[in-house]
């Protein structure tokens, strides 16, 4: 499904009115009657409208004026006068239809008890034309409003969040629902604005929808996920399904690499070696008899593996690096050699993960134009990357996109909602997952799964998308509750994603 940035959705209103000819004034009524729509099931008595000063202000003001014509009872608070010619228009007809308009300039004990006598709140205070802070009088409204239980509707984004990246400042409208209107904004989606939007409707108002063609960035549905699922070839041998290795571990880190080759296992691969130190080979064997493990010399990875490696190369698909592997000097010294190699260029994907991130933050340039390399950072590992602070990088879609431009490579941001990106600056967000999978050991089962798929014929991009839709969609189909599950045990619940894109 498509997301659109709030000033992509105003490219497309202008171009839908200059171009199309539909007048504004006839896409705020369609929006209106998306809001009455919502609104008719609820039978409310008393409805009241926040109202801002701009055409977020002016759909309100025109859904109020509907439901005033039906018979409802319908006021509204004004937070400024209408300042835009389609808000004018309907701020008049809601009052030539009786509809009452108090001015609100701070919150009075006269205005609370006139709030609760209400049974549906519609926010029109700010849409997709919100920028910087709210002001101390609308932080006290929308505080007073979020802790009543009356039900709540914000009309295209619940006022206080950010749209482009679900920032709130410092508070935001507490929607039960919100109705949007062509396509969702990314705000609507990440944190903490999600928590915020209630359940989120996209109204078609009247816009041609091939405008919405021009965004390049696309949330990770369900639609999308199961044009990617695998075909499992009846008469298919292990070969069939593809080869994968995970070169992995430390002794510190045992658990790694076998969290990796049980997901590249789970997802479908037909073979999975790991090259690991002993230390962790034996870990392996012991959890994992299906995996084919090989050791490195020594008790850490260095660049004595690298003609074994390079040996192993000749007889696997894809490779996965980095996990658990430490950041001794003579480890980052064999992923540079490693990555550097020509020997790598054969391989359908390199997944680039963990420490092996931590190698190449020291020459980026290694990666630059690789075409079969995938880099799965969390922020801290991005931050190390890019060199820019945490906070800068987290849902920032414009960081993701230049990195993967600039590198001409391929990534995913992973996060809450992660950000997968392309060289050619194409955006994907995936949604899916839940808190069971904010523990360590999910990244490794994550770059294990990618590397699964790309072994059964998905191109890395491909990988990198479907990869994580499916890994979230296991932690949500668990039965168990989120704070107890486990990467191993998200790995168990594979089976119920396969069954559940089968029935779609
Ligand atoms: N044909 C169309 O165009 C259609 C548009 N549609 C609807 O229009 C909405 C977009 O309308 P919009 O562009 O008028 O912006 P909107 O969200 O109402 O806010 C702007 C107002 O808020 C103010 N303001 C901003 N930040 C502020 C702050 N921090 N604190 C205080 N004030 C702040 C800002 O002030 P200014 O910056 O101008 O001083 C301005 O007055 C869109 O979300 C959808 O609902 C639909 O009907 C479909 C057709
Ligand atoms: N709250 C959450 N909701 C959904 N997915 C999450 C959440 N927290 C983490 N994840 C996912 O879990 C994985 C964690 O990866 P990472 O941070 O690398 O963990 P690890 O420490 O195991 O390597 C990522 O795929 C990320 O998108
Ligand atoms: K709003």
């Amino acid at each position: 499904m498509k997301l659109v940035f709030p000033k992509q959705m105003k490219e497309i209103d202008r171009r839908t009115i200059e171009e199309f000819g539909i007048p504004s004034l006839l896409l705020m009524e369609n929006a209106a009657t998306a809001l009455e729509h919502e609104i008719i099931p609820f039978s409310p008595h008393k409805v009241l409208l926040l109202c801002g000063s701009g055409n977020n202000g002016g759909d309100a003001y025109a859904a109020g004026r509907k439901l005033l014509a039906r018979g409802i009872e319908v006021s509204a608070l004004r937070i400024g006068m209408p300042s835009t010619r389609e808000a004018r228009f309907n701020y008049k007809l809601f009052k030539n239809f009786g509809g009452k308009v108090y001015g609100f300039k701070a919150l009075t004990e006269k205005i609370k008890c006139f709030i609760k006598k209400h049974d549906l709140v519609l926010d029109g205070l700010f849409g997709v034309g919100f920028k910087g802070m709210l002001s101390a009088e609308i932080i006290d409204l929308i505080e007073y409003l979020n802790a009543l239980s009356i039900f709540k509707i914000a009309v295209d984004i619940p006022s206080g969040i950010n749209g482009i990246n679900g920032t709130v400042n410092p508070v935001a409208f507490k929607a039960d629902t919100t109705v949007t209107f062509g396509a969702a904004k990314p705000g609507h989606y990440f944190f903490p604005g999600h928590s915020f939007t209630g359940l989120l409707k996209i109204a078609k108002i009247g816009f041609p929808e091939k405008l919405f063609e021009t965004s390049n960035i696309e949330l990770v549905d369900d639609k999308l996920a199961k044009a990617f699922l695998p075909e499992r070839i009846p008469w298919g041998h292990k070969g069939t399904f593809g080869k994968v290795c995970i070169v992995g571990g430390s002794s510190k880190y045992t658990g790694a690499a076998l969290l990796a080759a049980l997901g590249s296992i789970r997802i479908g691969a037909g073979m999975v070696y790991t090259f690991t130190p002993k230390e962790t080979q034996r870990v392996v064997r012991n959890s994992l008899p299906e995996v084919i493990s090989i050791a490195s010399k020594s008790a850490i990875l260095t660049s004595e593996d690298l003609e074994t490696l390079h040996a192993l190369i000749d007889d696997i698909d894809t490779l996965v690096v980095g996990t658990g592997i430490g950041r001794a000097d003579e480890t980052v010294e064999f992923v540079k050699k490693l990555l550097s190699s020509e020997k790598v260029k054969s391989l359908k994907a390199v997944i680039i993960d963990a420490d092996a991130l931590y190698a190449v933050s020291k020459v980026p340039e290694i990666i630059m134009g690789r075409e079969n390399f995938l880099l799965t950072p969390h922020p801290g590992e991005f931050s190390r990357l890019t060199r820019k602070a945490v906070e800068e990088i987290v849902n920032n879609i414009d960081a993701v996109k230049s990195f993967a431009r600039e590198m001409e490579t391929r990534l995913i941001l992973k996060g809450a909602v992660s950000i997968i990106a392309n060289e050619s600056g194409n955006i994907w967000l995936n949604n899916t997952g839940n808190t069971g999978l904010a523990k360590a050991g999910s990244g490794d089962l994550l770059s294990g799964t990618i590397a699964g798929l790309v072994a059964q014929g998905l191109s890395p991009l491909e990988a990198l998308i479907f990869g994580s839709y499916f890994m979230g969609k296991a932690a949500e189909l668990a039965q168990e509750y989120e704070a107890t599950l486990s990467a191993s045990m998200i790995a168990d619940n594979y089976g119920k994603v396969f069954e559940y894109l089968k029935t779609l």
